[in-house]
């Protein structure tokens, strides 16, 4: 389905870097058939070239000119001028991805007019390697066709759901944001080890073997994590003695508390881009 298609990325960051590693890996595309461009970041735009096989450009209108798919992936601050500089090259028979946090279709698609499909998508940095979670959410004018050509793009940099926009901030807080949750566990993990005496080379093989492999027993035994948890805990034993201090620690509500900042942050973006001008 994507064969002959060509994707731009807008914008050449770490999200950009992480798409475009986990598209080429999966040779789902040509390596040539991605194109990223960014402002001013010269010597960036040299590395992914060198890195990937792609094309990279400093010209907007060439970017967006020869893509079938657009992909913005600069900061909310930079959205408006981006959608600008874009709006008189795109048609509609492109489609427009977004990876931006909080920012609704809504803005989008009254800034460009013109009925332009375009789809939300929250992927997150595993994609670099093929692993991320991501969603999509489509906009007024994106059809059938256009979600699935984009479903089957971004599956090749992990696992995709579609998803009403109305879920984006909920699903940005515990996805899109989640790898950096897991690392502070695993920074956490290894940093005891190392206090209780092991070397830091295998304090990290330990934190990272089992994060992995936790995370492997839910998915492979579809065994509800829950189940699986009362299966390492011995009553009166060491699990049992480690849990009731995670509990005592709020660590329950931590994890809550982090998922719920996060979407309340990606829901006051999205306010800050809702706000119609003035009326004068
Ligand atoms: N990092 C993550 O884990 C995730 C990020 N996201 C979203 O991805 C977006 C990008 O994040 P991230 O990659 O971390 O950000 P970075 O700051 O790493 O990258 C932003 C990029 O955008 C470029 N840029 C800015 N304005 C323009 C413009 N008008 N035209 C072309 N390029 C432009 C910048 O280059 P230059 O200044 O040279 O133009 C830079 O290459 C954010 O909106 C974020 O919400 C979503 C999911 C996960
Ligand atoms: O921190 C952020 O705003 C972006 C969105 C999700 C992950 N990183």
């Amino acid at each position: 389905m994507l064969e002959n298609k060509t994707v731009s990325f807008i914008g050449a960051g770490s999200m950009a870097e992480a798409m475009v590693a986990g598209i080429v890996d999966s040779k789902m595309m040509e390596a040539q058939d991605v194109i990223v461009t960014n402002r001013s970041n010269e010597e960036r735009r040299e590395e992914l070239m060198a890195k990937y096989g792609v094309m990279a450009t400093k010209s907007v209108e060439f970017a967006v000119k020869e893509a079938d798919i657009v992909i913005l992936a600069m900061k909310p601050k930079d959205i408006e001028a981006a959608l600008l500089s874009i709006k008189e090259h795109m048609t509609k028979d492109q489609v427009l991805l977004t990876v931006l946090a909080g920012v609704p279709l809504e803005y989008y698609q009254d800034i460009l007019g013109n009925e332009q499909p375009v789809i939300r998508v929250m992927p997150n940095t595993s994609s670099t390697i093929g692993q991320s979670i991501s969603a999509l959410a489509p906009g007024d004018h994106a059809t059938m066709d256009h979600v699935l050509a984009a479903k089957k793009l971004i599956e090749s940099i992990g696992e995709a759901v579609v998803i009403n926009e109305d879920q984006m901030d909920v699903f940005t807080g515990v996805a899109g944001s989640g790898p950096a949750y897991i690392y502070y566990v695993i920074e956490h993990l290894e940093q005891a080890a190392v206090n209780g005496g092991i070397e830091q080379e295998t304090a990290r093989k330990m934190a990272v073997q089992t994060v992995l492999g936790a995370s492997m027993m839910v998915n492979e035994t579809n065994e509800a994590p829950a189940a699986l948890r009362k299966k390492v805990t011995s009553p009166n034993g060491t699990t049992q003695a480690g849990l009731e201090a995670l509990d005592e620690n709020g660590g329950a509500k931590a994890v809550r508390a982090a998922v719920k900042n996060a979407a309340d942050r990606s829901k006051e973006i999205s306010e800050q881009f809702s706000k119609k001008p003035e009326l004068v």
